[in-house]
């Protein structure tokens, strides 16, 4: 066994495309005999529940790397950076028409459903507010702090653990997971992945979503990568 963890995004890696869980890939997750850490754009109470159902439970980077926790019961981690995110957000929000999506749980970000030009929104947002960024996972959008990512996330959730970042596998399908599948020792892409994730990705899938996990996991164990 060469890696001694996982950490694994929840839309779009362990869900089916309308972000039903895929049971295959729950299952799959649950088998394991190492640590399996939880890594979501989500806030911290949806993959609370999420590992909690899994029974991964609990070790869990939330909103992108803004929230941590390492166990159920512990104080979660915060990140301060909501403040920039809500000035861009109230700048762009006179132009564009916009819908926040799980405001009264976000704690680091702002997310909002995927119905506007993100394009144009950039534009209109231009340097204004250099630590911000817009990114579309393909399940919502969202205008955080370029300071935090999953990457980040994984760098505070393996010291906790007391393990390095290359001990992991890393296991995603977005744009949100890129910075946590190059801090990773093994980088898997889902089928469904976006293309620029598949290129630095060590293993690409040939099956998609939960059934992309379950195959990955599978080539990993087969290898005797974990
Ligand atoms: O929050 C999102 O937009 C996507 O969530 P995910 O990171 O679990 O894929
Ligand atoms: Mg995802």
């Amino acid at each position: 066994m060469k890696y001694k963890a996982l950490v694994i995004d929840v839309d779009g890696t362990i869900t089916h495309i309308d972000r039903k869980l895929s049971l295959a890939a729950a299952a799959k997750l649950r088998s394991l005999d190492i640590p399996v850490v939880i890594a979501t754009g989500n806030v911290l109470c949806y993959a609370k529940a999420v590992a909690k159902l899994v029974g991964v439970c609990c070790n869990i980077i939330a909103e992108n790397g803004g929230v941590i926790i390492d166990g159920f019961d512990n104080e979660p981690i915060v990140s301060d950076v909501i403040h920039e995110c809500e000035d861009a957000y109230e700048f762009l929000s006179s132009e564009f028409e916009m819908e926040k999506l799980d405001s009264g749980y976000r704690k680091t970000e702002i997310v909002l459903r995927n119905n506007f030009d993100i394009e144009k929104a950039r534009e209109v947002l231009g340097t204004r507010f250099p630590n911000v960024e817009i990114i579309d996972t393909h399940f919502a959008i969202h205008i955080k702090s370029k300071k935090i990512n999953k990457g980040t996330g994984l760098l505070k959730m393996a010291e906790l653990m007391g393990l390095e970042t290359t001990d992991f596998v890393a296991i995603g399908d977005s744009v949100n997971d890129l910075e946590m599948l190059q801090e990773a020792g093994f980088a898997v892409a889902v089928g469904n992945a976006d293309d620029f994730l598949k290129d630095i990705a060590d293993y690409v899938s040939k099956a998609s979503y939960g059934n992309g996990t379950v195959e990955a996991i599978d080539y990993l164990q087969s290898s005797s990568l974990i």
